[in-house]
């Protein structure tokens, strides 16, 4: 048994708790997959250098309405997976080497763990460890339903459809939600011929009802949608291609392709740290309860010296939240006396995908119910980028941003943006709703860059009927 000052499982987003002031105590970083996690590996990052080239390639399709013929001649996939695995790959080893063999106080133990009490687990190799403080940042996994075939070699999750060997020229998307939408662009730009099976009515469901049926009716302009629709059970073909049965509106159907992606969502990997048998608190969904100051729960109690951040225990399975959450345990580890709450007020998304979608705050439909349970009146105004002029420039006809507010104070209750760059237009409302900001003084208290799409923004804050 070996006893530690702080143990850290999970090297994601547990990585950035271990800074200076540790220096002189014992600390163990844990982690049994790869060094770095998800976001560095096989998420955020990765996905988005592959979002990138796959909006040149889509550009080919797209300027000629402009007056510029341009054409696509080759995507190189294999220079493309390459030259962002290089990259990728060398920070997550350059990350490990500084923690196995740099820090005298630092010890890497790469195997996963499961817990053996509150603030003590076993590694796979039956090495038991304690510590004073334990930090759980163990992430989240993607999910696997039970399909005949779900095992087959053609069958991918985000982990690792980014390295595939060869682009798919036919490849079925499982799933209506980030993944899926961030994906279909990606192969879709580059030439494969995308179908997408979502079990329910729509993609991008859990955003805002307007943006989630524009963005709909985009993905059916762009790939092959198959809504209300369910995959029974994959069979591998002679040829290396799969044969894959899908159950919707039009009854059973056979799809032939390549490869398939399931992207159905991410479970918290709070069952393979055997959290529920040490006693801890889990939420319906599997995550860790938490309290404000990260703290883990026993009986809707705090225990001392268990902490956890990230997607293991956070209703928002996003990378920013994870950070947030980071500095906020990174402080309260070292000022007991003085604990900070973590602010899950206003927390922002993207999906990056053709077109972008961004969202912060309340959709129109949880503003209804805050009005109702508030006694007050909700106003909403949609301006779309074709009427303004950088909207014109790029003769743009899908995006928009819609705004909530509140009539009577002008408080920004939601923003959902969905179009160019719309990841990047939503920030001015992200900080206004962050630090108060209404609604009037944000769009006339300020300029707003004419003729920048900014004006989107100032045009849809204007157009809110304000008491
Ligand atoms: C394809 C994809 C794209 C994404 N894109 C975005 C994006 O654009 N923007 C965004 O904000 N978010 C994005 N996300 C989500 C983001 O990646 C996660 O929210 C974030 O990485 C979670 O960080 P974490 O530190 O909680 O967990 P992780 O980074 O997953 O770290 C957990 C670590 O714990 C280790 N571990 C787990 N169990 C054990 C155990 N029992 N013992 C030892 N080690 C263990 C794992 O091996 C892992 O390395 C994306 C996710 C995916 C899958
Ligand atoms: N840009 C980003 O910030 C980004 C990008 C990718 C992933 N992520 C994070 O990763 C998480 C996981 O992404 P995701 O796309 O896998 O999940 P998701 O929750 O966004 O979407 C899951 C989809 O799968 C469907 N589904 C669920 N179970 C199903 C089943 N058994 N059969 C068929 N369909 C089923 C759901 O209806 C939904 O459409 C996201 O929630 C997000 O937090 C973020």
């Amino acid at each position: 048994m070996t006893h530690y000052d702080l143990a850290v499982i999970g090297s994601g987003s547990g990585n950035t708790l271990i800074s200076p002031e540790w220096a002189d105590r014992k600390v163990v970083l844990v982690d049994g997959g790869t060094f770095g996690g998800t976001c560095l590996n096989v998420g955020c990052i990765p996905t988005k250098m592959y979002v990138y080239p796959a909006q040149l390639a889509a550009a080919a399709g797209e300027s000629s309405r402009l007056g510029v013929d341009l054409t696509l001649d080759r995507v190189r996939w294999s220079d493309i997976r390459d030259r962002i695995f290089t990259r990728i790959d060398a920070i997550s080893s350059g990350g490990r080497a500084y923690r196995a063999d740099e820090l005298e106080n630092v010890t890497l133990i790469e195997e996963y763990v499961r817990l053996t009490g509150e603030t003590s687990f076993e590694t796979a190799s039956g090495d038991l460890v304690t510590a004073d403080q334990v930090v759980i940042a163990a992430g989240s996994r993607a999910v696997l339903p039970e399909i005949p075939g779900i095992s087959l070699p053609q069958v991918h999750t985000s982990d690792t459809v980014m390295r595939l060997q060869d682009r798919p020229r036919r490849l079925l998307i499982v799933g209506g939600g980030y993944i899926a939408a961030e994906f279909a662009h990606v192969f879709g730009s580059f030439g494969t011929d995308v179908t997408i099976a979502v079990r329910s009515g729509g993609m991008l469901r859990q955003l805002d009802e307007t943006v989630s049926e524009a963005f709909t009716e985009h993905a059916a302009r762009q790939w092959d949608l198959r809504l209300d629709t369910d995959v029974t059970g994959i069979t591998a073909n002679d040829d290396g291609s799969v044969t894959v049965r899908l159950s919707g509106p039009a009854g059973a159907v056979d799809l032939e392709v390549d490869a398939v992606l399931m992207a159905v969502g991410r479970t918290p990997n709070t069952d393979r740290l055997g959290a529920s048998d040490a006693g801890l608190d889990l939420h319906d969904d599997g995550r860790l309860a938490v309290d404000e100051y990260q703290r883990v729960l026993r009986d809707g109690r705090p225990v001392e010296g268990l902490w956890s951040l990230g997607d293991v225990s956070s209703a928002h399975q996003l990378k920013h939240v994870a950070n947030h959450e980071a500095k906020i345990v990174a402080h309260n580890l070292l000022h007991p006396e003085a604990l900070r709450a973590s602010d899950h007020r206003f927390v922002p998304s993207a999906v990056f995908s053709h077109p972008q979608a961004a969202s912060v705050g309340m959709t129109e439909e949880e503003a209804l119910l805050h009005a109702e349970a508030s006694g007050t009146t909700i106003v909403t105004a949609v301006q779309h980028y074709g009427s303004t002029a950088y909207g014109w420039a790029m003769e743009d006809t899908q995006g928009f941003a819609k705004i909530i507010a509140e009539r009577s104070t002008g408080r920004i209750l939601g923003a959902h943006i969905l179009g160019h760059e719309a990841s990047m237009i939503i920030q001015p409302l992200i900080q206004a709703m962050s630090f108060g900001l209404d609604a009037r003084s944000m769009a006339r208290g300020q300029y707003w860059i004419h003729p920048a799409l900014t004006e989107v923004v100032e045009n849809a804050l204007l157009n809110l009927a304000l008491d």
